[in-house]
């Protein structure tokens, strides 16, 4: 079976993001969601506009040992992959020809839980930081636009995967929803970037 890509534009044609609906077969959401409650979540401390926030929702970061990771004033160093995250990474990265190595897992525990506009741009993400989002648990709308161009949203369903190229702006507005839902975003970080 063909997995359907469905390509998202803005309205001056620009591509946002590609998205595959099933793309995580729901035997291995179901595998997933109880190992990712085990993670050792974080609400770090943000400086912003001289006052300290906790971010509204909760983060935790994997990757390759090495490939150490600054986001937001943070520098963080990445959990292990175990077995089931080494398996979906290979086989995210065959599927469409990436090389992966790190993930931001993100637990938005309702719909108070959210993400602020930005790209992912940082300088250990090299010179194209494109990423792709894997979702799990409960629906939310993803906002994506490009720094100069109307915004276009899109529903992220349990098991879905949506790509986006290098560059583009989105976020993650609070909804009515009562479920929690799980991100893992996965990045190609260059290893050894961040020295200690
Ligand atoms: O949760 C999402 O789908 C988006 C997360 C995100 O933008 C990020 O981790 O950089
Ligand atoms: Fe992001």
């Amino acid at each position: 079976m063909t997995m359907q890509e469905q390509r998202l534009f803005d309205d001056s044609g620009r591509l946002l993001a590609s998205y595959w609906k099933n793309w995580l077969p729901v035997a291995q959401q179901r595998q997933l969601w109880p190992q990712l409650q085990q993670l050792p979540w974080q609400q770090p401390l943000l400086q912003m506009f001289g006052k300290r926030h906790r971010i509204p929702r909760q983060q935790c970061y994997l990757g390759q040992p090495g490939c150490a990771y600054r986001y937001s004033g943070m520098l963080l160093e990445p959990e292990p992959f175990d077995e089931t995250l080494t398996q979906l990474t290979h086989r995210l990265n065959d599927f469409g020809g990436w090389r992966f190595n790190a993930v931001l897992a993100n637990h938005y525990r309702d719909g108070n839980d959210k993400m602020g506009w930005h790209r992912d741009n940082e300088p250990e993400l090299g010179s194209t930081p494109d990423l792709a989002i894997v979702s799990l648990g409960q629906s939310r709308s993803l906002r994506l636009r490009w720094q100069i161009g109307p915004s276009k949203g899109i529903t992220l369903t349990a098991g879905s995967l949506l790509w986006l190229p290098a560059g583009v702006y989105h976020s993650l507005g609070s909804s009515t929803a009562q479920q929690a839902r799980i991100s893992l975003t996965f990045r190609q970080v260059i290893p050894h970037y961040h020295r200690r």
